[in-house]
């Protein structure tokens, strides 16, 4: 069967319903075709490591409501490839789809634990991923996290926040080493321990096998670990084979340029597998993050709609780890200089990450409501250092 799109949506994610109510925003005649290869139309992933295990949110109130831009959804389904000549793009079950003007929005795939866990092994990232995890995660069962980074810091709060038995592994030194100042990432490991999640830092895991109603993992310390299940996060590659088989610019996902156009001038790129400049921070990013998501997907809408201007966005994130909270502007990395400002040590205040004399990252930590004034800090040239840095922005709000 051939489908006939204007605008043609290749991913079923947060990018993907951006761009199709912004296209729809612009063009209210547009035949707008989405193609995703989930069962469920877009939803909103934070809830999945999040506010869903808090019962602050339940499955139902995290659709997007795509529908309601009128974009043709067509579900389960994966593009197989992509014909740049002709535009068309052929899915997993045979059908095909024209298309004057293509999005792809193909997000990013986990990498995987070194062994075959079977339903067990759940690798996060999905609704399907959560409702897995679910089945397993009944108070006291004894669950392994894999990955010190956002999915296994989060994931771990929130098991242990419903009662089960956390075993959180992660090769680093500490929960979000490389990311947070050294003393904050002590404290984290400790106020985790002191929720009750069981701690093995700077071990991975190099093999396992299913077992009767479980899991056991091998650790590279040469221990073994017997669990109920285990969850990994073990950060993501992107989905760039379908633009690699198309033939389009691929370095760290999908090149575009500011406008979020690939290579070819009728294919965008939005979300996780596109790699974009951003000029505030002079270097070209990636970014896996539900604003880059939504923003990304929203800009490239627009300029497939005709409406086009430059995607200079800063890198904008979040989390929740038990009661504690940030959020975060550009690039939160421990090897740039350190500016610490707490108000009070590793509760509340703010964290600078500069490089030579230029703010490059904003780390907010229970400080809200300062998203835009660091955004502003890290567009200007400096120089700055700690003392023009400390009460720059309130530590408290
Ligand atoms: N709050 C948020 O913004 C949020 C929340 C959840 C997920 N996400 C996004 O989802 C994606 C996936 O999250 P993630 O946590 O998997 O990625 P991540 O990059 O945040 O963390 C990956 C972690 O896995 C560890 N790791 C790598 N190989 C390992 C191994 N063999 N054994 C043990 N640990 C290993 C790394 O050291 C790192 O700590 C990321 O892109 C992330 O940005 C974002």
């Amino acid at each position: 069967m051939e489908h006939i799109h204007d605008y043609l949506i290749i991913g079923g994610g947060m990018a993907a319903d951006a761009a199709a109510r912004a296209i729809r925003e612009v063009d209210a005649a547009a035949d707008i075709g989405l193609v995703g290869d989930e069962a469920a139309p877009p939803y909103q992933r934070p809830p999945l490591s999040k506010a869903l295990w808090k019962g602050d949110k339940s499955t139902a109130e995290i659709d997007l409501g795509t529908v309601k831009s009128g974009a043709v959804l067509h579900l389960g389904r994966r593009v197989e490839s992509l014909d740049r000549a002709a535009h068309t793009a052929r899915d997993d079950r045979g059908d095909s789809y024209r298309y004057r003007r293509l999005l792809l929005a193909t997000g990013a795939t986990p990498r995987r634990l070194p062994f075959d866990g079977g339903e067990r092994a759940i690798h996060f990232r999905t609704l399907d991923d959560y409702q897995a995890l679910r089945r397993y995660a009944r108070p006291g069962a004894y669950i392994a996290v894999v990955g010190g980074g956002f999915i296994g810091s989060e994931l771990a709060a929130s098991l242990c926040g419903i009662g089960c038995k956390v075993t959180l592994l992660f090769p680093g030194a500490s929960i979000g080493a490389g990311r947070y100042p050294d003393g904050l990432a002590n404290h984290l490991d400790e106020y985790y321990r002191r929720h009750g999640v069981t701690l093995a830092s700077g071990v991975r895991v190099v093999g396992g096998s299913r077992t009767d109603g479980g899991v056991e993992l091998e650790l590279s310390d040469g221990e073994v670990l017997r669990v109920e299940a285990v969850v990994a996060g073990l950060g993501v590659e992107p989905n760039t084979a379908l633009a690699e088989q198309a033939g389009l610019l691929v370095d760290n996902g999908i090149v575009v340029d500011a406008q979020l156009r690939s290579s070819d001038p009728d294919i965008w790129a939005a979300g996780d597998v596109a790699n974009f400049h951003n000029p505030a921070l002079g270097r070209r990013l990636r970014v896996e993050h539900e604003d880059a998501a939504l923003g990304m997907g929203r800009h490239a809408g627009l300029a497939m709609a005709g409406i086009t201007s430059d995607y200079i966005t800063l890198p904008f994130f979040y989390s929740d780890l038990f009661d504690l909270g940030y959020e975060a502007v550009g690039l939160l990395d421990s090897r740039l200089q350190i500016v610490e400002d707490w108000r009070e040590a590793y509760r509340e205040g703010v964290v600078y990450y500069l490089d030579g004399g230029r703010v490059r990252g904003v780390l907010l930590w229970n400080v809200w409501d300062q998203v835009d004034a660091a955004r502003e800090l890290i567009a200007q040239p400096g120089p700055f250092d700690a003392a023009s840095l400390r009460g720059y922005l309130p530590r408290s709000a």
